[in-house]
């Protein structure tokens, strides 16, 4: 396999598994067949470990590398020495210094590297941060990991990316690696998605803007001005947006300085901040059908209608996906995440595998440290969590009482359901030349859209890029979604059939709709549930994010990057702007903004900071 990763080839991916099964089996969960994560074990790795890493955990066959091992690679004299040093010192020294002499070691702790918390990590380190991230898992990445099996590498979440062009200010994905001197060769999709929707409504979305308006208007001709007029809204929040230098909008002489340079463009996000999609899409359009296409444009990235879908959102991805495009890297999403934390490395900082953090310190009401689950302990300047919320604050912080500000949020927001999702190997000729990568699928009734199970994603990544399957054969991640409740309480051979039974019924519908075969194509198979999710992902019920409870304003109640306890930062989709890789990697920049300023990185003001503070408390109280 050639090279893929521009600077990053030094870790390739893992070796195949051995025989796998055909169907779903006991220990096919749909995600990385790996031990529960012993956490006495935790290891220091730089990334180009992470190939050694992870192959040797996932066929336990060698001890992971150690620190000291490591450590003796750095070399004395050369002129970041220093930082190499600090990089290679051995957790129990650095959590000594920190616990002893009562001076935290890093600037920062991360926990979780997830691409919110990896890109808030490598935006600091870059600053001259001195960074520990703490990563429960064995690789990089969270939801926008990937897995091997059989010769197919499967990208865990989605593989739609966004901001991922070289165009523009709203590329953070292209961003967040070059910060860290990464560039991955990337794919461009040529259909972000393909609807196929109730009363034989199919519609794709091209790449180009005017092909895409077109084969719209020509499927509703009368509506020619309103769809001309509600895209049109869009675009103009759009270029407002990426005529801004991005950064924390907690932070007031970067915001008052935006607002001076931009007034108008600041102006015009301020206005459409507590607004909805489905709001102004009324305000145009009146066909019940097209309205519903919006609502299906808005779920597919918001798990909601678009009556609750922020319309800045909204924007953001129903125009990027024409001005950067949709595009793929070369190898897999998975690529993304270990290119970032070995930048993270490069820079001078650390990741630690398998660690898993199971208390925040609190201590005269600051977080100031971390604790493991094998009793290790981490201090640090501020602390941020790449956890969600309500695991930040419903399990990791003991004892505290739960912040107003999170108490507001969970009022506002809930947890969106998880989903099940089907990774599948298939013989090549099933699919009909010229499928598109990503489908959305909703048959017979618009009604069933936001129903658990009701609505289909399906993405065919080896349209994009061959590479990731063995010759011959394509890979189908097919999900949808689905809530925990359903899922809990089975005895394991009920929970296995249940799996087979409802992972059947999704593929009959495709087999159906889209590709007939499909089911007789099959050559891998593996189910994962939200169950699968919440284990691997330690994420709270495998939830996808936050999803507001009732109509929200817009973007106005989502909370930022500080917390109601002093030095603990929130980073990841449980922050403004929300869930997408695209949306938790600017909740990444800017919480690395916001806590560059407080631990004297970048310019900061008390006094202005706490009047914009507390004025965005205020805002907030509005949502
Ligand atoms: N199936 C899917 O497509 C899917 C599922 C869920 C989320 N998503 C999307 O993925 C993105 C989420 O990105 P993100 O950056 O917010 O987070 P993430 O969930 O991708 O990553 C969080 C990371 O933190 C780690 N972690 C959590 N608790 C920990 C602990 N106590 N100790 C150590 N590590 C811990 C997890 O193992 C994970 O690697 C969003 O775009 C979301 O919408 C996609
Ligand atoms: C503060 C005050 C007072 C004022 C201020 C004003 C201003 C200046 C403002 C500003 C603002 C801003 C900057 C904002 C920003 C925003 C952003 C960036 C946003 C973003 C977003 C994004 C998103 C949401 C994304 C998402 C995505 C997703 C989720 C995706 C997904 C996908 C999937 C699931 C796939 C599908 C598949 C198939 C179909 C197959």
């Amino acid at each position: 396999m050639a090279e893929r990763l521009c600077f990053c080839s030094s870790f390739c991916l893992s070796p195949p598994f051995s025989a796998h099964p055909e169907r779903p089996t006991a220990q096919s969960p749909g995600l990385p067949h790996l031990r529960p994560i012993g956490v006495a074990d935790a290891c220091y790795v730089s990334s180009s470990h992470l190939l050694e890493l992870s192959s040797s955990h996932l066929f336990g066959r060698h001890k992971p590398r150690t620190q000291s091992s490591w450590g003796a690679r750095a070399s004395p004299g050369s002129s970041n020495s220093r930082v190499r040093s600090q990089a290679v010192l051995s957790p129990d020294k650095a959590a000594e210094r920190g616990g002893l002499s009562g001076e935290a070691y890093y600037d920062a702790i991360v926990i979780g590297s997830g691409i919110g918390g990896l890109v808030a990590a490598t935006q600091l380190a870059v600053k001259g941060a001195r960074i520990l991230v703490l990563e429960k898992y064995v690789i990089p990445g969270g939801s926008s990991g990937y897995y091997e099996r059989d010769g197919y590498t499967f990208d865990v979440g989605s593989s739609v990316m966004f901001g991922f062009s070289d165009k523009g200010n709203l590329n953070l994905i292209t961003q967040a690696l070059a910060a860290v001197g990464c560039k991955m060769e990337v794919i461009p999709d040529p259909t972000t998605v393909h609807f196929h929707l109730p009363n034989d409504l199919s519609v794709q979305v091209h790449r180009g803007y005017g092909e895409f308006i077109g084969e719209l208007i020509s499927k509703f001709p009368h509506e020619k001005g309103g769809i001309l007029k509600f895209y049109g809204e869009c675009w103009k929040i759009f270029n407002a947006l990426n005529s801004l230098e991005l950064k924390s909008l907690e932070e007031p002489l970067y915001l008052f300085g935006q607002f001076f340079q931009k007034p108008i463009e600041c102006l015009t996000l301020a206005y459409y901040l507590p607004q909805n999609a489905g709001d102004i899409a009324r305000k145009y359009i009146k066909d019940p059908q097209l309205l519903s296409f919006i609502d299906a444009e808005c779920f597919i990235v918001s798990t909601v209608n678009a009556l609750q879908t922020p319309m800045i959102n909204a924007s953001m991805v129903l125009c990027d996906r024409h001005f950067g495009g949709i595009n793929y890297p070369v190898g897999g999403v998975g690529g993304i995440a270990k290119s970032l934390a070995k930048g993270l490395v490069d820079k001078g900082s650390e990741i630690l595998y398998r660690a898993n953090v199971t208390d925040i310190i609190v201590e005269n009401g600051k977080a100031v440290g971390v604790r493991l689950s094998g009793g290790r302990q981490f201090f640090a300047k501020t602390i941020i969590s790449n956890a969600t919320r309500w695991d930040t604050f419903g399990k990791l912080l003991k004892g505290e009482n739960l912040p107003k500000e999170e108490r507001d949020f969970q009022k506002r927001y809930v947890k969106a359901p998880s989903f099940l999702s089907i990774h599948m190997g298939v013989k090549a000729e099933v699919l009909p030349p010229e499928t598109d990568c990503h489908h959305f699928v909703l048959e017979d009734s618009w009604s069933r859209l936001e129903e658990p199970y009701g609505s289909i994603f399906l993405s065919i990544p080896t349209v994009l890029d061959p590479s990731l399957a063995p010759e011959g054969r394509h890979i189908l991640h097919i999900f949808t979604t689905s809530s925990i409740e359903d899922w809990e309480g089975l005895p394991r051979q009920e929970y296995e059939a249940k799996k087979e039974k409802v992972a059947d019924e999704i593929i009959r519908r495709l087999e159906k709709k889209l590709f007939p075969g499909l089911q007789s194509s099959i050559t891998f198979v593996e189910v994962g549930t939200p169950k699968t999710h919440r284990r691997y992902l330690a994420r709270q019920s495998g939830t996808y994010g936050p999803m507001p409870r009732n109509t929200p304003k817009g973007l106005l109640g989502m909370p930022f990057n500080t917390t109601g306890l002093n030095s603990l930062y929130c980073v990841g989709d449980s922050c403004f702007p929300g869930q997408g890789v695209i949306a938790v990697a600017f909740s990444g920049v800017m919480c690395a903004h916001r806590v560059a300023a407080d631990i004297g990185l970048e310019k900061k003001s008390p006094l202005l900071d706490n009047a914009l503070l507390s004025l965005l408390g205020w805002l907030r109280s509005l949502a």
